[in-house]
Order: structure tokens, then C-alpha cells, then sequence
């Protein structure tokens, strides 16, 4: 039950969740009230009984509960009939609050969780992509998915747990005492050998806790990284690579995990032999008591079925020394997410809704942390225009899409569209008018047509088909059942490379933007498919500006100009393709003018 300091230090994270707590203080509260409910009817439970013991069988008309036969006489019938009804009622009211302290404090940390979990996902969603580059996604995935609710775990404890059982124990010490001092003081007595072997239990268990939910995570990872590298595993079939690495991982798993059974077994036989020893203690000297008319044996009844209930909630306190630390570690790595510096505010400025699409880099120089990939880069892509920046692998092609799309922000020297500074326009506005096309489409699961419509969500049907049409998706999809209602499963499976960025071009003619990105759209596809490909892409780049970066003919057959990347540093200007790509460029430059 003793934290260490680097627990008692690591609860800050916890408390920095309070704010979480506020909206449902009220909630809580009252589940405080009905816990103190619950308490009164525990405490109230073996009086009944003590009443049957001294008044009936004894015959008695003194003791605690001689007050009772002023009101219902002495006989034993009455009496009786008094202690039945009243154990009936205690335990209904016991019960009664018991149900409605669970439901009001369960509830209220379940919407608690689902709060911390809205914002976090939506905090980590805005984050830039320098910051996605550095995480693994089963880690975050397992902080918005387990570590909220180890959140939501000792929050709720806090409540439900620890204030209610401190006043159980505070409630039962002080009837105890008050009822007489004396036997008060023989039962208090043996109260602190059940603590010490609860403290002792539970700094045992957080160490094994703790082994086995760090043995928990790696495995988590583990089976992250598996599923997502599925294809590989299949293509190269090292399936039985997996399995080993996964029994390794899975038996420390195990191994911590017995432990921690062995641990929790051990504890209730333990604390309850603790109790015995003082229970006993209290039989022995109450006895003597009741056989020198110190007190009754009405009493004695009492005070021993406290001593066990005192078990209770000592054994639930116990529990917090596990979900606190693992509560408090769980937010330390939910903060870590939340400290993250969002992309700063940009200044309100009019805009208009549709820019000319004219692309300025001015000295730019790019480090993503392992030196220069970029360096004084200039280029300027003019409306209308159709560029294609070649170069070997590395040389930093994708790194400029991805400038100019606003994924990176440069290191050093300015990127404009339509003149304005990047950093000063809102990113909303940049997203609308740059539709990006890059080599593997990421498809959600839904239908065909959520794909497409995930450009614009507002889109009608009549216009998702027309992009589906220019895209050449409908080529395919007519020969579907659902045609583009067919559902795809997760990552789009169960479509062509080809198909897949045919949706990705219909998605980005859906966008309507006035710059179009291509990122290598055509790699891996073979001659046909990349022909149907080219196609699409000839209507998504018509009228538009467009920057691509490719290895393949086929598609720089579409640009009016070319560029050659050499290790960040452009090397030739090269000439527009063809005398229609540069006429077309032309007639575009004319119509964004
Ligand atoms: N997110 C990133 N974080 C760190 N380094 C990166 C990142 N993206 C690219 N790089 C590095 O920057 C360099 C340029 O990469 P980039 O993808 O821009 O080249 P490329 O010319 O498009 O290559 P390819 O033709 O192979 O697609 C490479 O050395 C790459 O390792």
C-alpha cells in the first residue's frame, strides 16, 4: 500500500486529467453519498442479530438495543419479527446502493475515458508529420486505445475506492470504539497485522503488474508490426519466423502473467488468515469480557463481524497500489501526446476561394533531422503548367511534393503559393487547393464511392460518378455487382494496384483543386495498367498546375517541363515534352490568368 517517490511523483500526470473530472463532479459526488449509503447499511448489518442474541435468546432488557422494546415491548415474538424485517431491509439497502453507486461511478469514468480519448485522437491526428515519422503506430494506437482507460481505471478507483474505503475503515473504527472502548480497543488491536500483510502483498504485485504489462506492450507491438507487414510474411512465407519470435515474446508474457495469478491467489487466504489471528485475539479476551458481564455477547458479535468487514475494504485499497502506478503511467505516456506543440495558429486573412495555383520555393533548405536533404532549392512552377522533377532515388523529389503540400515545413527559406507564404495561409485553405496523387492510394474501408467522396464529403452521387468516370474507376467498377457501392475491406484490399490509384485520381478530380501533386502514381504498374493510369491522370492535370515526380516515360509524357534532382540541388531545366504539352500548358496558364 506504501507508494515509492517516483510513484507518489508520477501521480502529477493523473492529476493533470482533473480537469476531465470537472463536468461530472456532481456525478461523482453523489456516487461518494451512495457509497456512505452503502457504509451506514454494512454497518447497521449485524445489529439484528446482536438484537436476537441479547434480547430474545437472553432474554435481556439492557444492552445497546434495550432502547427497542420502549417501542415494540419485550416480547420475543416482537423482537423477533423487528430483527427479521430489519435485516431484510439493511441488506436491500445495501444492495440498493451498492447497484447504484457501481452504475453512477462506472458511468460517469466511462465518459470521463471517452472525453481523454476524443481529444487525444483529435490532438494526435493535427500533429505534424515530422512527429508521426518518430512514433510507431501499435504504440499509439495502445495509448488511445489501453492507456485511457488504465486512466479511467484509477480515476474511478480514486472515487469509488479510495474515498469510500477510507471512510469504511474511519466509520467502522469509530463504532467500534464508541460502542464501548474497551472491546473497541482489543479489536482495533489486531487491525494493524492485516494492514502490514496487505502492504506487503501489494508492493509485491506492482512489481509483477508492472513486468507484465511492459511483457503485454511488447507483444502488442510485436503483433502490430506483423499485421501490417502480412503481405511480406505471406510473399516470403516466414510465417514460422513469426511464430518464434511471437512464442518468445508470448511466453515472458505468460511467465509475468502467472506470477501475478500466483500473487493474487495467495492474497485473500493471506489476508483473511491475518484476520483470523486477530479475530481470534478478539474472541479470546471479548469472551472473557462477556463471562465478567463487561460487555454482551450481542456486542461481541458485533465488533467481530466488523473486524472481518474491515477486511473488505482493505483488500479493494490494496488494488490501488497496482491502478494508481499503472494509472499514473498510463497518463505520463497520454500527456506526452498532449505536450506535443499543435501547428501554430494562423492569422484570419481574406482568401479567395480558388487560387491561380502559381508555386514559388525560394532557397529552401530541408533537414529532416540527418542532415540536408534539400538544399537552396529554387524553383518556380507557373498556373497551368505541368512539371516533372526526375532524378535518381533519394535525390529529394517526394521531399518537395511534400513541401509544397504543407506536410513539412522547411528548415530554412520561403515556399508561396500565389504569393503567400505558406506559414501564414490556414491550413484548411492550403488542403483545398492542393489535391495530391501519391505512388501506393490509401483507400478507408466503406464503398468505392466513400473512397472517392472522401475529397468532398458533401459531394452529390451525380458528381462522384462523373469523377469516376474521368478516372476511368467506372472501367472496372461496371463490372461489378455493387459498381461503386462495392464495399472494400481494410486498406482497400481486394483491388489492383492500378484500380486503387484510378480511385486516387477520381478522388482528387472530385477534389477540384488547382494544383495536383503526383508522387511516383504510376510505379509498379505494368504497361497496361499504367496506360489506363496515364489516361486518368491526363484529365486530372488538364487545366490545373501540376508537380509530379517519376521514373517512367509514360508519364512525363504529361509535363511541359522537366527538372533534374541531383542530392537536393536542381541540375537542368529541362524542355517541355512535347509541342501539344507545352500548347496545353499555354491555353491552362491563359485560363488560371
Ligand atoms: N520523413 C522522413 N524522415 C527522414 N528522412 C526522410 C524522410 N523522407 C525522406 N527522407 C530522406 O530524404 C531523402 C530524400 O527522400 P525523397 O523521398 O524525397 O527522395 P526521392 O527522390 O523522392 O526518392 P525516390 O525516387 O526513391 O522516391 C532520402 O535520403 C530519405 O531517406
Amino acid at each position: 500500500m506504501r507508494a515509492s517517490r517516483a510513484d507518489v511523483g508520477m501521480m502529477r500526470y493523473l492529476w493533470r486529467f482533473r480537469s476531465y473530472g470537472r463536468p461530472h463532479l456532481g456525478t461523482l459526488v453523489l456516487g461518494v453519498g451512495l457509497r456512505i449509503g452503502e457504509l451506514i447499511a454494512d454497518l447497521a448489518a449485524p445489529w439484528p442479530l446482536a438484537l436476537v442474541i441479547d434480547n430474545v435468546l437472553k432474554g435481556r432488557t439492557s444492552g445497546p438495543l434495550a432502547w427497542l422494546t420502549g417501542i415494540v415491548g419485550s416480547s420475543p415474538l416482537a423482537m423477533l419479527s423487528v430483527a427479521a424485517a430489519a435485516l431484510l431491509l439493511i441488506t436491500l439497502a445495501s444492495g440498493t446502493f451498492d447497484y447504484l453507486g457501481d452504475r453512477v461511478m462506472n458511468s460517469a469514468g466511462e465518459r470521463i475515458t471517452a472525453e481523454i480519448r476524443t481529444d487525444v485522437f483529435a490532438h494526435m491526428q493535427r500533429l505534424p508529420m515530422s512527429y508521426h515519422d518518430r512514433q510507431a503506430v501499435g504504440e499509439l494506437t495502445s495509448r488511445i486505445a489501453i492507456d485511457t482507460s488504465r486512466i479511467q481505471d484509477a480515476l474511478v478507483d480514486l472515487f469509488s475506492t479510495l474515498l469510500p474505503g477510507l471512510l469504511a475503515l474511519a466509520g467502522y473504527a469509530t463504532v467500534i470504539l464508541s460502542v464501548d472502548w474497551r472491546l473497541g480497543l482489543i479489536a482495533i488491536g489486531g487491525a494493524p497485522l492485516i494492514f502490514l500483510t496487505a502492504a506487503r502483498y501489494t508492493r509485491l504485485t506492482r512489481q509483477t503488474e508492472r513486468r507484465q504489462r511492459a511483457a503485454e506492450g511488447h507483444l502488442a507491438t510485436f503483433v502490430t508490426e506483423s499485421l501490417q507487414g502480412i503481405r511480406t510474411i505471406h510473399a516470403f512465407g516466414r510465417q514460422d519466423l513469426h511464430d518464434a519470435h511471437f512464442a518468445t515474446s508470448n511466453s515472458t508474457t505468460l511467465n509475468a502473467g502467472l506470477r501475478s495469478v500466483e500473487l493474487r491467489a495467495r492474497f485473500t487466504p493471506l489476508l483473511e488468515a491475518a484476520a483470523a489471528v486477530a479475530t481470534a485475539a478478539l474472541l479470546w479476551a471479548g469472551g472473557l469480557g462477556v463471562v465478567n458481564h463487561w460487555w454482551t455477547v450481542g456486542l461481541l458479535v458485533v465488533v467481530t463481524s466488523y473486524l472481518k468487514d474491515m477486511i473488505k475494504p482493505m483488500r479493494s485499497m490494496s488494488r490501488l497500489s497496482i491502478t494508481f502506478p499503472q494509472g499514473a503511467a498510463s497518463a505520463e505516456r497520454v500527456a506526452a501526446i498532449l505536450d506535443q506543440p499543435p501547428p501554430p495558429p494562423t492569422p484570419h486573412r481574406r482568401l479567395p476561394d480558388r487560387a491561380t495555383g502559381r508555386i514559388d520555393l525560394h532557397d529552401i533548405t530541408l533537414d529532416y533531422g540527418r542532415g540536408p536533404v534539400l538544399n537552396h532549392f529554387d524553383l518556380t512552377v507557373h498556373p497551368g503548367e505541368h512539371l516533372a522533377l526526375l532524378g535518381p532515388n533519394g535525390s529529394g523529389k517526394s521531399t518537395v511534393l511534400s513541401l509544397i503540400a504543407g506536410l513539412y515545413a522547411p528548415t530554412r527559406g520561403r515556399l508561396l503559393l500565389d504569393g503567400l507564404p505558406l506559414a501564414d495561409i490556414p491550413a484548411i485553405w492550403l488542403h483545398r487547393q492542393i489535391a495530391v496523387v501519391l505512388q501506393d492510394t490509401f483507400l478507408f474501408s466503406g464503398t468505392i464511392a466513400d473512397n472517392i467522396r472522401y475529397a468532398r464529403p458533401d459531394a452529390g452521387p451525380h458528381e462522384v460518378a462523373r469523377a469516376a468516370e474521368a478516372a476511368l474507376v467506372t472501367e472496372f467498377t461496371e463490372r461489378l455487382p455493387d459498381g461503386l457501392g462495392t464495399r472494400l475491406a481494410d486498406r482497400g484490399a481486394g483491388l489492383s494496384g492500378g484500380q486503387r490509384q484510378r480511385v486516387g485520381i477520381a478522388r482528387a478530380l472530385l477534389a477540384d483543386a488547382p494544383v495536383v501533386l503526383l508522387d511516383e502514381p504510376t510505379t509498379g504498374l505494368d504497361n497496361a495498367a499504367e496506360e489506363l493510369v496515364v489516361r486518368a491522370l491526363g484529365h486530372l492535370v488538364e487545366s490545373r498546375t501540376a508537380v509530379m515526380t517519376t521514373h517512367r516515360p509514360a508519364l512525363t509524357r504529361l509535363a511541359t517541363r522537366t527538372i533534374h534532382l541531383d542530392d537536393g540541388t536542381p541540375r537542368t531545366g529541362g524542355s517541355p515534352a512535347s509541342k501539344s504539352a507545352r500548347r496545353e500548358a499555354a491555353r491552362a496558364t491563359r485560363r488560371a490568368a
